[in-house]
């Protein structure tokens, strides 16, 4: 598990950090919560609930925030883009298809994940996607090799799985052991097999116009379809993406013109990025920063899609921790037209972007339409 880290929406003070259930100040002395009845008291007027909301974020006075808080739950007007769901539909199209080639050909799509170590977020996601794969009827083949294993070992395996007519897809999940030079090992993939996307290759096809890549890196492919499937268009609007890794930011802002939007980048040097921000029609967070974006960053009916996965500490979670997204979701949710909620949003949507491609591969080298 990466750094693990307490966080709260709001910004600066320690006041502002309390949750709403132990803010002393929203407590009568039975401890009952009061936060209904005191929205039951404030006027029912859209305008003055968006003024508190720019109070939340940047006044000092804990009272102001609170009533701030109290006052815009009631003006929640986001669709909840439900990943989950969208994720499962396409899962269920994948299976159709995946016994479609089965039955024409004797064909059935095989992944191949490689994975070095023992982190916890890697274990959890490579046994997520070996489960999505069974569920769909595609093929899994795992390797687990131990953290001090060589990059001659992974790479090893992975020629193994470039030579093996049964495996379609190869994904090395990320991140590596530090002593190994990610690179080189991307680089040993087979290109037709990379449906991670990842092989420099498919970015330069990304950014070039009339070229197709051989496969689009899964979670920007993922955020694209989750706006495509919730009817929102994206030719014509101002893009924001917050993020230029080479697996998410980067990708997504790709897509994004491919689509016909006007895309500005946001990164760690950008001096204005709020500013930035709060011009656009659709936002994709990919930073890496629990709750960064915050409502007072957002145009009132744009649409957000948060990429983040951050593990916050949360002792009444089971696993001690619980993820929470790049984007201040309570305040967020009550500007946006459309938020994408984490978990539950672009992580499934990840997985099932990687069963597609898998698929893509298998239909590809068997000349299948
Ligand atoms: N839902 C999913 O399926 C997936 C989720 N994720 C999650 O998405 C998030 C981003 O992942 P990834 O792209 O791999 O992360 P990286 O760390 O590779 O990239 C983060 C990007 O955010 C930028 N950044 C960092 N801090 C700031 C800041 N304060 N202001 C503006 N920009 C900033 C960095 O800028 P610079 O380039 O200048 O350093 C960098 O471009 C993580 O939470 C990760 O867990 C990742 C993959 C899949
Ligand atoms: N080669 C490679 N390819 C990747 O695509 C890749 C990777 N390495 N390394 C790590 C990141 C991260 N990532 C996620 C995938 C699914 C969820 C996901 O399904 N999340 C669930 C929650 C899962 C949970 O509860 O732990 C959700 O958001 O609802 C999250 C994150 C893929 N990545």
């Amino acid at each position: 598990m990466a750094s693990m880290i307490f966080t709260d929406c709001s910004s600066s003070t320690t006041s502002r950090l309390l949750p709403l259930a132990r803010n002393p100040l929203l407590r009568g002395k039975d401890g009952v919560v009061l936060f209904r009845r005191l929205v039951t008291l404030t006027p029912p007027n859209f305008t003055s609930y968006r003024r508190t909301l720019t109070l939340c974020s940047s006044s000092p006075s804990p009272l102001t925030h609170v009533t701030a808080s109290l006052a815009t739950e009631a003006s929640a007007t986001a669709k909840i883009i439900d990943g989950k769901s969208i994720a499962k539909q396409i899962r269920d199209e994948i299976s159709v298809e995946v016994s479609r080639m089965k039955d024409a050909i004797g064909v059935v799509p095989g992944l191949a994940v490689i994975i070095v170590g023992d982190r916890k977020d890697s274990v959890t996601y490579v046994r997520n996607k070996r489960k999505a794969c069974e569920s769909v009827g595609i093929n899994s083949f795992e390797v687990r090799l131990p953290e001090d294993s060589t990059e001659q070992d992974v790479v090893k395996f992975i020629s193994d799985f470039n030579d093996d007519s049964s495996v379609h897809g190869i994904l090395v999940q990320l991140p590596l052991p530090s002593h190994m030079n990610e690179e080189k090992i991307l680089d040993a993939v087979r290109i037709e097999k990379d449906v991670d996307g990842f092989n420099p290759l498919n970015i330069g096809c990304l950014a070039m116009r009339g070229r197709e890549p051989m496969f689009v890196p899964c979670t920007p492919k993922g955020c694209i379809e989750l706006l495509h499937r919730s009817d929102i268009s994206i030719k014509g609007k101002k893009a924001v993406v917050i993020g230029r890794s080479n697996i998410v930011g980067m990708p997504a802002a790709l897509l994004l013109q491919n689509e016909n939007a006007t895309v500005s980048i946001v990164h760690s040097r950008t001096p204005n990025a709020e500013e930035l921000t709060r011009q656009a029609d659709i936002v994709i967070a990919a930073v890496g920063v629990p709750n960064m974006v915050k409502g007072n960053w957002i145009k009132p009916g744009a649409v957000v899609i948060d990429v983040g996965i951050n593990p916050v500490e949360d002792a009444k979670s089971s696993r001690g921790y619980r993820l929470v997204g790049d984007v201040c979701y309570e305040e967020v949710v009550k500007v946006a037209s459309a938020i994408t909620p984490v978990p539950g949003g672009v992580g499934p949507m990840t997985i099932a972007m990687l069963l597609t491609n898998t698929l893509i591969s298998a239909k590809r080298a068997h000349n299948f339409e």
